[in-house]
């Protein structure tokens, strides 16, 4: 592994007297296109080293330049004990996640779904029952539990419909877990033994029943993977934020050193695996050169990204662009489209949104279209349903004649690779703080603990618009808008009525002791 040098300067910042280390290894994006990320995680990396010693400047090209009270022999010590983790030969690798005194945990996060059509009213409960979905204004927030199992039994039999058409559930906890198993797989080929955990966020295995396993086997340094490219405070965050609860109320957890990768959408391994995914889909069109590029992410509501500052939207745009540059290398240099799908509810969720995207590339004549999901790594409902069923019978209504969709990478070998590469890399900041200078990070979320790193964004968690409705029916946005508000104002109404009489709908349904 390649190393970088390490320059101690003295603190009148002068380019001349300086001793130098070379000892810390150099992350492989450093050679990519956002250095300046890696100038922040080198940042992060080098304040673990030297007990959150200030770096007193920025990281530039290839060096780092520390405070002269960090002494060169501390910095050594420090750095071999780095090099140490990332170097050091274990007896056999594939039955171990032990290196040197570490035993190094990845733990994925995702979102779950349910396994059988039983599941699905619970699974939609754990999911609207979360405040990063359902954000209710301060005063009715006891009113969260009841309003999700609500929303869910009226959700539940359109959501059937939807896995029952799939196979009667969701394919995510199968496509996790093989993910899972052949990260570990290819860290351990990289002689980096670990074990790999699987924590979902409203379904099984959940996430505290991965922290459980993680703590039986002794698990010394963790990293977090949320397996969500670009990051959103919907779901990595949400995931994060519980990850944040736990691990506040554990001794073990809070001196258990850990670190996280925030989001991933820009690593070069992912992107050439899904230039590598379209190219191929592209070939299969009799015309690929005229076949329309679209990729379709999962919308998130507007609020979330204007009012909260979620970074989904931008992270989205630059990957796509990303991608397309990758193409363009490759010569492939189609037209192409972003889009959003999925929104449900009243309020307004990032646009353009795909279905009124495909109706009118359709009147402006484009014929052959090839549909991304670009927000999500496995197969799930949203891409066997919506994508592959609704949205192609709407192309074809629409007068677009050939259809194509990229699989979702899944086990992709390129991708996992990188995937294992992201951890390798992660790992000397395993314990980092993270930089408390937002504008020094230059970087839309920064490598950190997870505590620092939700204090980044959505640090006030403002309210924010629920952006589900609890049916829908109206001539305008802003009549749907009311009649969802009146809705609210009918399951409030409904509720003194259920606790002051003692009887009603709740009772039926065995929901009223959920708020005893
Ligand atoms: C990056 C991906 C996703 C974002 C962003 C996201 C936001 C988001 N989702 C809902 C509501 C629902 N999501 C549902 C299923 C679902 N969502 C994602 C991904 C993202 N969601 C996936 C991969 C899945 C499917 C899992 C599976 O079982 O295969 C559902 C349930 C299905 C349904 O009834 O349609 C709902 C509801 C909101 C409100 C939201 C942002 C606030
Ligand atoms: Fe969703």
């Amino acid at each position: 592994m390649a190393n970088i040098e390490l320059r101690v300067r003295p603190s009148n910042f002068t380019h001349q007297s300086s001793s130098s280390v070379r000892l810390l290894p150099r992350p492989t994006c450093l050679t990519q296109r956002f250095r300046h990320y890696s100038g922040v995680q080198m940042e992060a990396c080098v304040r673990s080293c030297y007990q959150k010693s200030r770096v007193v400047s920025r990281y530039s090209s290839r060096w780092i330049e520390l405070p002269s009270s960090v002494s060169k022999q501390s910095a050594e010590k420090n750095s071999l004990s780095l090099k140490a983790l990332m170097t050091s030969k274990t007896q056999d690798l594939s039955n171990t996640f032990v290196i040197g005194e570490e035993k190094v945990g990845v733990l994925l996060l995702n979102l779950g779904g349910p396994e059988t059509l039983e599941d699905v009213q619970p699974f939609l409960f754990n999911l609207f029952a979360d405040p990063d979905i359902i954000r209710l204004p301060r005063l009715f927030r006891f009113l969260q539990k009841p309003l999700a199992q609500f929303i869910s039994v009226v959700r539940a039999p359109k959501s059937k419909e939807g896995y029952a058409s799939i196979g009667g559930g969701s394919p995510l906890r199968q496509i996790t877990d093989a993910q899972a198993e052949e990260l570990r797989k290819a860290l351990s080929a990289k002689n980096v033994p670990a074990k790999v955990y699987v924590g979902m966020r409203y379904w099984h295995p959940f996430t505290e029943e991965a922290i459980e396993q993680i703590k039986r086997d002794g698990i010394t340094k963790l990293v977090v993977l949320p397996l969500y490219p670009q990051f959103s405070i919907s779901t990595s965050g949400s995931s994060l934020r519980l990850l944040e609860s736990i691990f506040r109320e554990d001794e073990y957890l809070v001196n258990m050193q850990h670190t996280i990768i925030p989001s991933w959408y820009q690593r070069e391994g992912y992107i050439k695996a899904m230039a590598n995914l379209i190219e191929r889909e592209l070939e299969k069109f009799e015309h690929p050169e005229k076949v329309m590029i679209f990729f379709s992410a999962h919308g998130v509501p507007l609020a979330y990204v204007e009012e909260a500052g979620d970074p989904y939207k931008a992270e989205m745009e630059e990957c796509v662009d990303l991608i397309m540059e990758e193409l363009e290398k490759r010569r492939t240099t189609n037209a192409y489209t972003l889009a959003y799908q999925s929104r449900v509810g009243p309020v307004e969720w990032l646009k353009p949104y795909t279905d009124e995207t495909i109706i009118e590339l359709g009147q402006k004549g484009v014929k052959s279209l090839l549909a991304v999901p670009i927000s999500f790594v496995s197969e799930h409902i949203e891409t066997l349903e919506e994508i592959d069923v609704e949205y192609k019978e709407l192309a074809l209504k629409s007068g677009i004649e050939k259809w194509g969709r990229v699989p979702a990478l899944g086990c992709e070998p390129t991708f996992i690779s990188d995937l294992a590469d992201a951890v390798i890399e992660s790992l000397p900041y395993v314990g980092a703080m993270a930089v408390s200078n937002l504008e020094a990070r230059q970087s839309l979320v920064p490598l950190g603990s997870v505590e620092e790193l939700l204090a980044v964004y959505d640090s006030q968690r403002r309210e924010l618009p629920p952006p589900v409705t609890v049916w829908e029916w109206g001539w305008t946005k802003s009549a749907e808008t009311w009649n969802g508000r009146a809705a609210m104002l009918a399951v409030l109404v409904l509720l003194v009525l259920e606790v002051t009489t003692g009887e009603g709908f709740l009772h039926q349904w065995g929901i009223f002791p959920l708020f005893h």
